[in-house]
């Protein structure tokens, strides 16, 4: 059966700000405190989704959460009137406030692990929104990624949008970033890889010595579990410790696949060969060869991947069998980096293109074209079940570029998250949102 691949951007949210949240991504580090422009980030995604959307590639929206967070700021103390809990959180710690304002969500490539129907034991497409729970103001977003979810999934007869694991360190799942589909295509048979960077239970497995491994084994099996994964048609491997320690906190920072081609740095794994070995071996259940793209240390290093994030580039299937690289700006910026991509389309190989976006918002926080997408694959029956308004259109991209305009800022700076008239904004935009897409039960607000 036929079946594309949907990529779900995150629509960045109003309260977009840098506040240093991430310990173990560079980017988030390196910017925090500084000045943000909520309203050029939304728009930089949203040119992304419609050029992809203009090329034909199947392109829909994931709305932004409810900021901030109320509910997290009123469970950890801070009472009164919302003007009072604001006001208080920002004297008290400023930064549980950031948190509770995070614009998070934006990065969707965090909001679950998506397994389509030709892979599951009951034939629906599963959903299991990711717990995040390794970072404070990334933890609490799947209480509103599994409503979403389940609005835009609602037909319980194709979707099964699952309870996120319990969050706790033993089950760290960051959904998507940490998975990736191998096979011959969207729509035949595959072998899904699920990346891990710590063992909760094996106290002798190797795992990073100075930045957490936000994603267990632990996770990761028990996702395969619920979404009813065939055991041969399902590979885990470790991630290279010494990467996350470079920063590499996602696999998605240092690797990505699609259909039967993996592209991957040589460091990528703990063990090459052996993820290798597996891949091949499952793959030929299904009836496909791995294509490895491998990129060596000497053409790119560790670091150059990380500043640059070439492998958080989305790989898509053009028609004709080709592939093209979407890439952020930042990889023409960096020399070895562009030398590289040029050999690349010049190899006669896979890819043949490249496209590039300006998303310098989303990257100066660590996110890049990739974390900014799940990839939802469908036949074109569960494409036509599920909830058409957030499928992005020429139309849908004027509107939303209006809505933008009108609602969001140009600059947040830290201070500015103490404003109670921003909260009133965000509150606003999210209530005309939710009209424009169609959900009117979408937020609890
Ligand atoms: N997949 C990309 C995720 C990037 C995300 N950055 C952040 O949350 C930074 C937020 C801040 O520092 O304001 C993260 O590290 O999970």
């Amino acid at each position: 059966m036929s079946a594309r691949e949907f990529n779900f951007d995150g629509l960045v949210g109003p309260s977009h700000n840098y506040a240093g949240l991430s310990f173990g991504n560079v980017a988030s580090f390196n910017n925090v405190k500084s000045a943000s422009n909520p309203k050029q980030a939304a728009l930089q995604g949203l040119a992304k989704m419609r050029a992809l959307a203009a090329r034909g590639f199947a392109q829909a929206v994931l709305p932004p959460q409810d900021r901030p967070n109320f509910r997290l700021l009123r469970s950890l103390g801070f009472s009164g009137s919302d003007a009072d809990v604001l006001a208080r959180a920002y004297k008290e710690s400023p930064v549980i406030l950031a948190c509770a304002y995070s614009a998070s969500p934006m990065w969707t490539a965090n909001a679950a692990t998506v397994s389509p129907s030709r892979d599951t034991a009951d034939g629906r497409v599963h959903f299991t929104p990711a717990n995040l729970n390794n970072k404070l103001h990334r933890a609490l977003e799947y209480v509103q990624t599994t409503r979403t979810l389940k609005a835009i999934f609602a037909d319980e007869r194709r979707f099964a949008v699952h309870d996120a694991l319990p969050s706790t360190p033993a089950f760290g799942d960051e959904g998507a970033a940490n998975h990736t589909r191998l096979g011959a295509g969207h729509g035949a048979d595959a072998v899904e890889m699920f990346v891990y960077g710590r063992v909760e239970f094996d106290p002798n497995a190797p795992a990073p010595k100075r930045y957490p491994a936000r994603q267990t084994l632990e996770a990761s099996q028990a996702v395969a579990r619920k979404h009813g994964l065939a055991e041969a048609r399902t590979v885990y491997v470790q991630q290279n410790p010494d990467v996350i320690d470079q920063g590499v906190f996602h696999n998605d920072v240092i690797a990505v696949g699609n259909a039967n081609v993996l592209f991957y740095h040589e460091q990528a794994f703990a063990d090459e060969q052996g993820a290798l070995f597996q891949l091949r071996q499952a793959m030929a259940g299904v009836d496909a060869e791995l294509t490895p793209i491998r990129v060596d240390t000497g053409m790119v290093s560790v670091q150059d991947a990380v500043h640059s994030y070439l492998f958080n580039s989305q790989l898509l299937s053009k028609d004709g069998g080709k592939m093209a690289l979407v890439i952020p700006q930042e990889c023409q910026e960096n020399a070895a980096v562009a030398r590289y991509l040029e050999s690349l389309v010049a190899s006669g190989g896979p890819v043949d293109e490249l496209i590039h976006f300006d998303l310098r918002q989303s990257m100066r926080n660590g996110g890049g074209p990739a974390c900014l997408r799940l990839r939802v694959a469908l036949t074109d029956e569960e494409a036509g079940a599920m909830h058409q308004g957030v499928i992005m259109t020429e139309a849908l991209y004027h509107t939303l570029v209006a809505w933008v305009e009108k609602h969001y800022r140009d600059k947040l700076e830290p201070s500015d998250l103490a404003d109670p008239k921003l909260a009133i904004e965000v509150h606003a935009a999210l209530e005309e949102l939710a009209r424009i897409l169609g959900m009117p039960g979408l937020y609890d607000l």
